[in-house]
């Protein structure tokens, strides 16, 4: 921002009546796309099948359009640039032209806007002037200028430098349980990560509140645009560290016009399994290790084994499993380098035909008629069933893994690697799956594959129906011109092809274990296990991914404390690294505060240094209480007295939650739009309060010389932290007065 002397805001005429052009457009867009949907749903079920597709492919077209329209509706336009050459543009969520093409609203993400977030005064561009508009419902309530060539401006009586700026406003908002788009206000070093190219894979490294959480939003809303025909089809994924942050965020990408990405925790990503199981750091640090790789790789192989020679009767035949053809067909089997289940089908082809040849040995005179009837003999007799089976298993992923937990020498026998204290640790009998064992799931999944081979044909002959849809849509398209750049052939047919219930991209990414996404955005990326990184890799060959995260915020074992010790190895050293460096949400004190922690912790790695945007006054209160209990309920009730609508969290460790709950009576269910909060400092990452109540802070950092789940907790408040302790305060924290 460039500097600004407070003036008194005076609204210019000209703005509100731009702004009712630009809504009279968007109403008439609306009313527009409405008709059109109308007339289409008016046509009826008649028609052939491919009328009947084509009608509600082109619904389903007006429904994205009207959600977008409705979508964009609030702070539709928040930006002016006026231009060196006499030229200005109004930026706003969305592009808008008039009945003749002449543009009326730039899309914040196309490359015209680009100088709105980019220009400095050092450094203007084309631009003299950048104007804010700040609008409630569709009305101009301020406006606030940067001047960035006072000589070049023709009319200096009409420039407005306001009050306290824009950003200052957004950051000083109270908060409401759901994030808000940054997207009026979007800082240059933000814009720069934001708009990064698609290809490779970019780290975002930034301390608490710099902003990555909002950067990846509006990354991925910016590479749909910019990238629209190669990422509609093949998807966005983002990943996030919990369900309450996804629900944290889920508004954003609409309020950007964006509806398609797919959300995630890692904990998720396995379709059909449910990982809601509860274990120790320790554990699923040990379930986190790359080498997981080789043990479920061995487990694999395990089931794929050579037997001792026997006798298989097969009726009145006695046949002779012999190891030697059984390791000559395991080979072959092997050589494909199918899934275990895929090359099982190998295998056991092999093995009927050695059979059957011993068979015709024992029983001279069959003729060549008589094959397929010895072989079917051959496949049902229980003996060769058995022996086949034992030789090589057919598995799923969750046998395969609930059985090595279950059963210790098997684990013995895979995980030599692990110390027997480590995987004594592992033993269960059965339970829930927790989040450390999705990666691990995977990775059995992608060993073992889905067991038919018929699979494969029918994906064969979709592709070739596929090639057909795609051709008729392209057709169809260019016969009505509903395309405008929205909607791509290949987008439209799959929309043909989907009968039954509207099925999007995201809901089909969603529903595949195998799918392929055009993007990855991942955050809270520290916190991944290599394991995780696996999974994750696995669903982008491309590499195009967006990694945004905090190495002084790992809070995991299994996590990273440094990004090239993690990721140089699986992307084999290709990968950029941007660093975000100004804290817009915790006031300086605090920030001051939770670093002096960290670096007390381990000075050897003291957090990435970041700015707070804000200075706030009385934003630290230490308190020391008898009862902590007692003492956390008298602070929160002092807090709430002054909280005025905004939103409190108290953070605390897990085993304090049961008698808290009661106390301060909050609900054991995490409501982010409720007044106050109850989360421990894990279930705090990624998210911010007006007012953070923090109970016993050296219980946040028990046994571990890291401060990572205090620094979390401590950086998660916009306006004041509350410290509330009986027993002895962290270093950092004792010091302060
Ligand atoms: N340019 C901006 N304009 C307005 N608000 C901003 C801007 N950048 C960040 N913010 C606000 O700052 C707060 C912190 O942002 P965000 O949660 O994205 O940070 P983060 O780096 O992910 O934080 P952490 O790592 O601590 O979880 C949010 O309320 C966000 O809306």
């Amino acid at each position: 921002m460039t500097a600004t002397e407070p003036t008194k805001n005076i609204v210019p005429f000209a703005e509100q009546t731009y702004l009712d052009a630009v809504y009279a457009r968007l109403d008439e867009l609306r009313e527009h796309t409405t008709q059109r949907l109308a007339q289409v749903r008016r046509e009826g079920p008649s028609g052939s099948p491919q009328n009947r597709s084509e009608r509600d492919a082109f619904a389903t077209l007006y429904e994205d359009r009207l959600a977008q329209l409705d979508a964009v509706e609030d702070r539709l336009v928040f930006g002016r640039m006026d231009l060196r050459d006499g030229g200005r543009r109004y930026v706003g969520r969305i592009g808008l032209s008039d009945d003749d093409h002449a543009p009326m609203l730039t899309d914040w993400r196309a490359p015209a806007a680009r100088a709105f977030y980019q220009a400095t005064a050092a450094n203007p561009g084309d631009l003299i002037l950048r104007r804010h508009l700040q609008t409630r419902a569709r009305t101009v309530i301020a406006v606030e200028d940067d001047v960035l060539d006072l000589d070049a401006l023709t009319d200096a009586a009409e420039v407005n430098l306001s009050g306290e700026g824009a950003l200052l406003a957004a950051l000083n908002a109270q908060r409401t349980g759901r994030m808000g788009d940054i997207v009026a206000t979007i800082q240059a070093e933000q814009d720069a990560v934001i708009r990064s190219d698609l290809d490779g894979v970019l780290v975002v490294q930034g301390g608490p509140g710099t902003g990555k959480t909002a950067v990846a939003l509006h990354r991925a809303a910016y590479l749909l645009y910019a990238h629209r025909q190669r990422l509609e089809r093949s998807g966005v994924l983002m990943i996030g560290p919990s369900r309450v942050f996804l629900r944290y965020i889920e508004q954003v990408l609409p309020s950007l016009g964006e509806t398609g990405v797919v959300a995630s925790t890692m904990a998720d990503l396995v379709p059909g399994v449910s990982a809601r199981g509860i274990e120790s750091d320790r554990v699923a640090e040990i379930k986190g290790r790359a080498v997981w790789a080789r043990i479920i790789g061995s487990a694999v192989r395990a089931r794929q084994r050579v037997l001792p020679e026997r006798e298989l009767k097969v009726g009145s035949v006695r046949l002779t499993l012999r190891p030697a053809e059984v390791r000559e067909a395991q080979a072959r089997a092997r050589r494909g380098r199918a899934p275990h289940n895929l090359a099982r089908v190998t295998f056991v082809r092999q093995m009927l035909t050695a059979l059957s040849r011993q068979y015709s040995e024992m029983v001279p005179g069959l003729g060549e008629d008589d094959h397929m009837e010895v072989l079917e003999e051959l496949r049902s007799a229980r003996d060769v069933r058995v022996a086949l089976n034992l030789c090589w298993m057919p598995l799923s992923a969750t046998g395969l893994l609930a059985d090595l937990y279950a059963k210790p020498h098997r684990l013995a026998e895979a995980a030599p690697m692990l110390t027997a204290a480590e995987r004594a640790l592992l033993e269960r009998a059965d339970g829930e799956w927790t989040p450390a064992d999705v990666p691990l799931i995977d990775e059995a999944a992608e060993l073992i594959g889905a067991d038919e081979e018929a699979d494969r044909a029918r994906a064969r002959e979709a592709e070739t129906q596929r090639a057909q849809e795609v051709e008729y849509a392209r057709e169809v398209l260019e016969a009505s011109g509903a395309g405008g750049g929205m909607v791509s052939a290949e987008v439209l047919a799959d929309r043909f092809a989907t009968s039954g219930p509207r099925q999007t991209t995201a809901e089909r990414a969603y529903a595949d274990r195998s799918w392929t996404y055009g993007h990855v955005v991942v955050d809270e990326a520290q916190e991944l296990s290599a394991m995780a990184w696996r999974a994750l890799l696995r669903r982008n060959p491309t590499r195009s991914m967006t990694i945004v995260g905090d190495v002084s915020q790992t809070s995991t074992r299994a996590g990273t404390s440094d990004w090239g010790a993690t990721l140089d190895g699986p992307l084999r050293g290709r990968w950029r690294l941007a660093t975000l460096t100004v804290n817009y949400r915790t006031p300086s004190d605090i920030m001051d505060a939770a670093r002096r922690v960290a670096t007390a912790a381990d000075p050897e790695h003291p957090p990435t240094p970041v700015t707070s945007a804000r200075d706030v006054d009385d934003a630290l209160a230490i308190t020391r209480v008898d009862d902590l209990t007692t003492g956390l309920r008298a602070a929160v009730e002092a807090e709430r007295r002054m909280l005025d609508g905004g939103r409190l969290a108290v953070v605390a460790a897990r085993h304090r939650h049961a008698e808290l709950f009661a106390a301060l009576e909050v609900s054991p269910v995490v409501d982010l739009t409720d007044e106050v909060v109850l989360l421990d400092p894990a279930g705090s990452k990624g998210l911010e309060f007006d007012v953070v109540v923090l109970g016993e802070p050296a219980e946040l950092m028990p046994e571990s010389d890291r401060a990572g789940d205090l620094y979390v907790a401590m950086t998660r408040p916009t306006r004041r932290l509350h410290v509330v302790h009986h027993g002895p305060l962290p270093e950092g924290l004792a010091d302060v007065h």
